[in-house]
């Protein structure tokens, strides 16, 4: 099925999130909870973008703003180019949002919920999709069996399909896959991406770095309520100025040549014997051609060569490993 865009217009940004901040007030003799501060973020329209944070990074709470859930205490929130505050209806009829919990009724069949599901949205019968919705989430052969007798994956499409019966091109979904098997989550991943592919502009959070390396086309690292990375995947991933290269050598060595120094270079054997240098390099500074062409000047022979590449791990632990949360925009006005 494709995202009902037909009633809506095609504004360039799909969520438009600007000086967003929330103060949880304290209870009791509790500190004021500072949840987000100052949060810019911009979610084009058509991306699978991923939201990465440590737990109580904001996360929930941008959503559950987003959602009408949590009242912000200060900025804007445009979804599909409506603002929350003027035009809170419309805002929220473009957003379908899949919650954390598997909370479904277990006595109701996915044909049945999707429908009551749509009853409550006000989506009249001869407007309903529950068919095809059925289908795109992969429960058409189970439409009519009782929830409670689903798997755990097919219960979170369940969740995704009830998310979808108001037919908004906006798809937010909240940690989608915890709690759910490795071969579940390749499924969900898959669906996913396919109502991506058909136009639905997808949001969803997640603990899983792996999750948002495979899916997500853009990502937001948010840490301490603030945005501390947002670029698109192949950048963010490009950004962290550090690669290592592993070199084999034939000869056997107690100390680091003289003219291999400049490189720094960390010596080991493996267990075959072989004599192994491990250098940490900047791209930005040197290549691996230049390590080789040394090494080689240094009469090594090398035998042969392993590049490691920055994942997403790296950046999530160096984004988010500081305290504050060092707030680094640089790349934001690619959004
Ligand atoms: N109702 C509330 N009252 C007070 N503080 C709150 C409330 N809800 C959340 N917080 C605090 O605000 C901060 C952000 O929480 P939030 O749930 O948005 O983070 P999160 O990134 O979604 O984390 P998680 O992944 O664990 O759900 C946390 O420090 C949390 O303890």
């Amino acid at each position: 099925m494709s995202a009902q865009t037909d009633n809506f217009s095609h504004p360039e940004f799909a969520i438009e999130i600007e000086g967003l901040s929330k103060t949880y007030k304290p209870s009791g003799n509790a500190e004021p909870k500072v949840a987000l501060s100052n949060v810019d973020l911009k979610i084009p329209r058509g991306s699978l973008f991923g939201l990465l944070g440590p737990n109580g990074a904001g996360k929930s709470t941008m959503i559950n703003i987003m959602a009408g859930l949590v009242i912000k205490t200060a900025g804007t929130v445009k979804i599909w180019d409506m603002d929350i505050d003027t035009d809170g209806r419309n805002a929220k009829a473009a957003i379908g949002i899949v919650p954390q919990e598997l909370n479904i009724d277990p006595f109701f069949t996915p044909r049945e919920a999707l429908e009551i599901q749509a009853g409550m949205y006000g989506v009249k019968k001869s407007e309903r999709q529950t068919e095809e919705i059925l289908k795109t989430i992969g429960l058409w052969d189970k439409r009519d069996s009782y929830a409670r007798t689903l798997s755990g994956g097919m219960r979170r499409r369940m969740l995704i399909g009830k998310a979808m019966v108001h037919n908004p091109p906006i798809l937010v979904l909240d940690e989608p896959t915890a709690g759910v098997d490795i071969e579940l989550r390749q499924q969900l991943w898959e669906n996913v991406v396919e109502l991506n592919k058909r136009g639905t502009t997808v949001l969803l959070t997640t603990h899983y770095l792996e999750e948002a390396e495979e899916l997500c086309d853009r990502i937001a690292i948010i840490n301490h309520g603030q945005v501390v990375a947002h670029d698109e995947k192949k950048r963010l991933l490009g950004r962290l100025d550090a690669k290592t290269v592993k070199l084999s050598v034939k000869e056997s060595m107690d100390r680091v040549p003289d003219t291999l120094k400049h490189l720094d270079p960390a010596i080991s054997t493996d267990m075959d014997g072989l004599t192994w240098l491990t250098i940490s390099y900047r791209p930005s500074n040197i290549n691996a051609g230049d390590i080789i062409q040394a090494v080689n000047a240094a009469s090594l022979s090398i035998l042969d060569l392993t590049t490691e590449e920055t994942d997403l791990e790296d950046i999530f632990l160096q984004l988010t490993s500081s305290k504050t949360g060092a707030v680094d925009k640089r790349d934001e006005q690619a959004a």
